[in-house]
């Protein structure tokens, strides 16, 4: 049987939960692709653990000093590596030092952090096309939310003319619970905290950046565009009060943080706002913590999806989605070497 090795970067919530549930579908890969995809090793800032034979569960509570940064990469053996850190938009580490790393060397990547992606997106590109390695975010891009799936799949062959997304779990949960249940900002913000999908520094979140990377990465990886950070307008929801929530409530209006994308004259435009919607539409109907993507193409007109997962294991679970669309793929790569020497 065929082994693949992976390594996890970034071991917080995230990252652990996509150990634990990767080890739980070891015997779901050995079946369905005849691969032994074995966890050989992990890291945090500081610490990591490596083992070739594979890790278990139980040996991922004590993690040694030493053992972690883009060394680690290359020490680790891995085939895929998972990158789980923390997402720094403006600087692209410390996720950027482990991927220019692991893609160099044609490691596959299934990337969670949104900051290397923001940051470097075209350079991340390049080197993975020259060494051949498969570069995946859907971690990145709405995580439970398909979205670049949509892009590259559903919609395969559409001109998309235009995009709208509730693309922050963060947001949402906050004006939804002001909304619904007349909590303030700061109690409905520490309930997001507490649930797990808050970034680290929630002013990614409030302020509309998380939003803002999310709909950078379907821009360039989705539509093949090249806009930075300097070319969307972005507002956050830090303003929004309770009375302007009711004001809001009063003429029949639903408040969201919305990243929206139109592409005209050849050019696509981004920016990152609040929207309000009547209760006919199906965005004002997106609860809690909840996404939601509208893409309006040129063929099949508009399409919708709405999702929502329990945090962290849902983001786990679009990485290894991705892990399972790099085994289909290794598979008909190998079908189509041995068709080709047959
Ligand atoms: N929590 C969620 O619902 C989602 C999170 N994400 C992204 O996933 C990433 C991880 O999120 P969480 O696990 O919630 O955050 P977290 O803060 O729990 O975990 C990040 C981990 O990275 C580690 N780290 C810091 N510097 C490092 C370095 N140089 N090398 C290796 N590890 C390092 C930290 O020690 C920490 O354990 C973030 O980039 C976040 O934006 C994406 C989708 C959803
Ligand atoms: N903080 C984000 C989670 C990761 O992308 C959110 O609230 O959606």
């Amino acid at each position: 049987m065929q082994t693949l090795k992976v390594a996890i970067a970034g071991f917080g919530g995230v990252g652990r939960a996509t150990a634990d549930l990767l080890l739980s579908r070891r015997e779901r890969y050995r079946q369905v692709y005849g691969v032994d995809v074995r966890l050989v090793a992990v890291c945090g800032s500081r610490a990591g653990l490596a083992d070739a034979n594979g890790l278990q569960a139980n040996q991922l509570d004590a993690l040694q000093a030493g053992l972690s940064g883009p060394d680690f990469v290359m020490a680790s053996g891995a085939d895929v590596l998972i990158e789980a850190g923390p997402s720094d938009f403006r600087s692209g580490e410390p996720g950027l030092a482990y991927l220019l790393t692991a893609l160099a060397a044609g490691q596959d990547c299934i990337v969670i952090s949104k900051g290397a992606l923001v940051h470097s997106g075209r350079q991340l590109r390049e080197l993975a096309q020259a060494s051949g390695a498969m570069l995946k975010l859907s971690g990145a891009a709405a995580a439970a939310l398909p979205t670049l799936d949509l892009l590259d799949h559903s919609l395969a062959g559409c001109k998309v003319l235009a995009i709208e997304g509730i693309l922050n779990a963060t947001t949402n949960y906050l004006l939804d619970a002001m909304s619904t249940q007349g909590l303030g900002f700061d109690a409905a913000l520490r309930e997001a905290q507490a649930g797990g999908f808050a970034e680290a520094d929630p002013r990614n979140d409030t302020q509309g950046w998380d939003t803002a990377c999310k709909l950078l990465l379907l821009a360039n990886f989705g539509l093949g565009a090249d806009l930075t950070m300097d070319d969307l307008v972005v507002e956050g929801i830090q303003s929004v009060t309770v009375e302007r929530i009711e004001a809001w409530r009063a003429k029949g209006l639903v408040p969201k943080l919305v990243g929206s994308l139109t592409r005209a004259d050849g050019a696509i435009r981004a920016s990152v706002g609040i929207k309000t919607y009547p209760l006919s539409d199906p965005f004002a109907l997106v609860s809690g913590k909840n996404k939601a993507i509208r893409i309006s193409s040129d063929a099949m007109g508009e399409t919708l999806a709405i999702g929502c997962g329990v945090e962290p294991i849902a983001t786990a679970a679009a990485a290894l989605k991705d892990l399972e669309h790099i085994l289909m793929a290794r598979a008909a790569r190998s079908f189509s070497v041995s068709e080709c020497s047959s």
